[in-house]
């Protein structure tokens, strides 16, 4: 039999799973799907065979309890459709994987000894270690074989200089403990700006880019010559932009004074900055469709975390635009980033000194295709690039398993 081409990439969230089986000879995609609300009532499965014509989307919509319950389903939608994790096909399993925390630079090939540092480092990524490693058990459990690769968020940030990495805090403490920048989204801003290079039909590492991945979580990149100079994540991914449910950026004394005055727990604290702040700590909802469809009926909560999210947003242009010196373009990505384009128009108004515009027109078209929407005459380009972490983790993964080394 031919070698193994097909790998399977996992991406578990706090609250779901995103999945893609892809045959690595061409980039393929043989199946997509994603899981969503796992443990709670509402929980929804939709599973998209791509392979032959007219194969349909099926849709569950049973509750799935957990992570475990949620790649159980689905091994067996695969398994449907020929797909199964039994294949001979598959190649290897993709995780990404949120902290890699110090040790990992690169893709690395799970053994018990990385999955016991990933579970070590739950506690600076404790909405997504947790359910990275509850993917890696549950994929490694039902295929022990096959070679499974964590691909981290933060191993694109390792080049960041000290003077960005560092907090300025006692450096004993810090070091004791291993707090610094690390940055999460590395796989989204590594091949965002690398697209946006093409795009530009230059070489990666002729251009400085500043990426702004704006999801659920969200956050901002300066890449200078293909490598990241600084991010705005921190320790853990509640630092900076302002998020779905995160806070981002605040003074850290807020949590002093919540303790010492309101009288609340580490884990409240916790709880309020992580899950119960950022857009929906502020109006309400967390999904910028729905916060557009408030503003345009008036809705003055959702007007205000509107602009508190752009404000925001504007700060880490011109921080990120001082730390290059020369910006040859912005570009925009993740859920919010590729659909919102009066995020876009927002961000960028009022930059024209800085070279920066947007062409109304070009804004408004959609695509799933990287694209520029700056004007003929703008200095700096400023694009929209689909990201696309599981085809990034899935060449990592294969480079990586079918490597001489391996
Ligand atoms: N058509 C759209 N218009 C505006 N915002 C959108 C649209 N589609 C998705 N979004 C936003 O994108 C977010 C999800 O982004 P995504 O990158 O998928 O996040 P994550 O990977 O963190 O789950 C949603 O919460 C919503 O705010
Ligand atoms: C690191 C992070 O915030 O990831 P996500 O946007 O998937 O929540
Ligand atoms: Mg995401």
């Amino acid at each position: 039999m031919s070698n193994p081409t097909r790998v399977l990439v996992l991406n578990s969230g706090s609250s779901s799973v995103k999945y893609q089986l892809l045959d690595m000879r061409d980039g393929a995609r043989l199946a997509v799907g994603l899981v969503e609300r796992i443990g709670e009532e509402t929980s929804r499965l939709v599973h998209t065979p791509l392979t032959g014509g007219g194969a349909e989307r099926r849709e569950r919509t049973a509750p799935i309890a957990d992570h475990e319950a949620a790649l159980k389903a689905v091994a067996e939608e695969l398994s449907a459709d020929g797909l199964g994790l039994d294949s001979p096909e598959l190649a290897a399993i993709g995780h990404r994987v949120v902290h890699g925390g110090l040790k990992f630079s690169a893709p690395t090939v799970i053994t018990d000894e990385v999955l016991a540092e990933i579970e070590r480092l739950i506690p600076v990524a404790p909405l997504h270690n947790p359910a990275n490693v509850t993917g890696i058990r549950t994929a490694r459990a039902l295929r022990p074989d096959l070679p499974q690769v964590a691909v981290f968020d933060t191993a694109f940030h390792t080049t960041m200089p000290e003077h960005a990495a560092r907090y300025a805090i006692d450096v004993e403490t810090a070091d004791a403990h291993r707090i610094r920048r690390y940055g999460f989204h590395g796989t989204s801003h590594a091949y965002v700006s690398r697209r946006v290079a093409g795009l530009l039909g230059k070489d990666p590492a002729e251009v400085n880019v500043i990426v702004l991945h704006l999801g659920n979580g969200a956050s901002a990149s300066a890449v200078r010559g293909g490598r990241c100079v600084d991010t705005s994540m921190g320790l853990t991914p509640l630092e900076g932009l302002v998020m779905g449910t995160r806070s981002g950026d605040i003074d850290p004394a807020v949590v002093f004074h919540l303790k010492r005055v309101g009288g609340m727990s580490t884990d409240e604290i916790d709880v309020l900055l992580n899950k119960k702040s950022g857009l929906v700590g502020l109006c309400g909802d967390n999904d910028m469709r729905e916060i557009r469809r408030r503003i345009d009926e008036g809705d003055e909560r959702a007007r205000l975390a509107f602009d508190i999210y752009i404000h925001r947003l504007k700060k880490y242009i011109g921080a990120y635009y001082a730390v290059l010196g020369r910006v040859d373009a912005v570009a925009f990505t993740a859920g919010v980033g590729e659909n919102a384009a009066p995020v876009r128009e927002a961000a960028v108004a009022g930059l024209e000194e800085l070279g920066l515009a947007v062409d109304a027109g070009l804004n408004a078209a959609r695509s799933g295709e990287p694209r520029l929407i700056s004007p003929e005459y703008a200095r700096v380009a400023v694009a929209v690039v689909p990201t696309d972490e599981e085809l990034e983790i899935a060449r990592q993964t294969y480079s990586l398993v079918t490597s001489p080394a391996h």
